[in-house]
């Protein structure tokens, strides 16, 4: 029997640029660098080489993997580009470098990390409310480090203002392979947005059109 196609080519991994106070985090660092290498997902990140950054990117690449590094210019140092794994990609700033990780891949996945990793998971969360992506955004709640955050989204539901179709974009698990199972399975909340519009992220901006190819919504981030 025929092996089936991986559902994901490239994941995009948002996380933190320390590795936390527990060594619970750097496990589960390392566990999703070994489920991605071990599915043949190659990755796409932040290109720092710190923090869990550092560690999901090393165990990707040393498993063989496609690793591409996105930093802005203003974080780049010499002695990070020797040091990061990888394909990097140095773009002008970080608008450009959120557009061009999300360009590159087929789902995202945050694991536990500062106001960075937020800002990141949420952005990919409104963009796919939106319906500017239809792609999976899983989170890996490792040791309940989310759980104060899922209660956040639950009052915005119980309160009026997030859908509660809304609250499904974020799937959340507790282990990698979980997180990717789910995102396996999940259905774009805008199917019929998404069919009728064509959607595109390019270096410096977006777009997206009706079914006769006019711009209907176009922006830069
Ligand atoms: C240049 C180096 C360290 C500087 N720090 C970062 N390098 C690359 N990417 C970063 C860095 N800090 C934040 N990011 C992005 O935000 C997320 C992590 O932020 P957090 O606040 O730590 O959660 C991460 O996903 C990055 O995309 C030396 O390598």
């Amino acid at each position: 029997m025929e092996t089936p196609k991986p559902k994901f080519k490239t994941i995009c991994v948002f996380c933190g640029s320390k590795s936390g106070t527990k060594s619970t985090y750097r496990d589960a660092a390392f566990e999703l660098g070994r489920e991605l290498v071990e599915r043949k997902i190659d990755l796409v990140y932040g290109g720092g080489n710190v923090g869990l950054m550092g560690l999901v990117s090393k165990t990707v690449y040393d498993g063989g993997r496609h690793v591409i590094g996105v930093i802005p210019k203003a974080l780049m140092r010499s002695e990070v580009a020797c040091k990061t794994v990888g394909e990097l990609r140095v773009v002008t700033d970080m608008h450009e470098r959120k557009a061009e990780m999300a360009r590159h891949a087929d789902a995202f996945i945050a694991l536990p990390g500062g106001y960075g990793t937020l800002e990141e998971l949420l952005e990919m969360t409104t963009w796919s409310q939106l319906g500017i992506h239809d792609k999976p955004v899983g989170l890996l709640n490792v040791d309940g480090y989310y759980d104060a955050l899922l209660a956040l989204f639950d009052k915005g539901v119980e309160e009026g203002f997030i859908k509660p179709s809304s609250r499904h974009i974020i799937l959340s698990a507790t282990s990698a392979k979980e997180v990717l199972c789910k995102m396996e399975d999940f259905e774009p909340i805008h199917e019929k947005v998404a069919s009728r519009q064509s959607w595109e992220i390019e270096k410096l901006g977006y777009r997206t059109e009706n079914p006769d190819g006019q711009c209907i919504t176009k922006g830069s981030y």
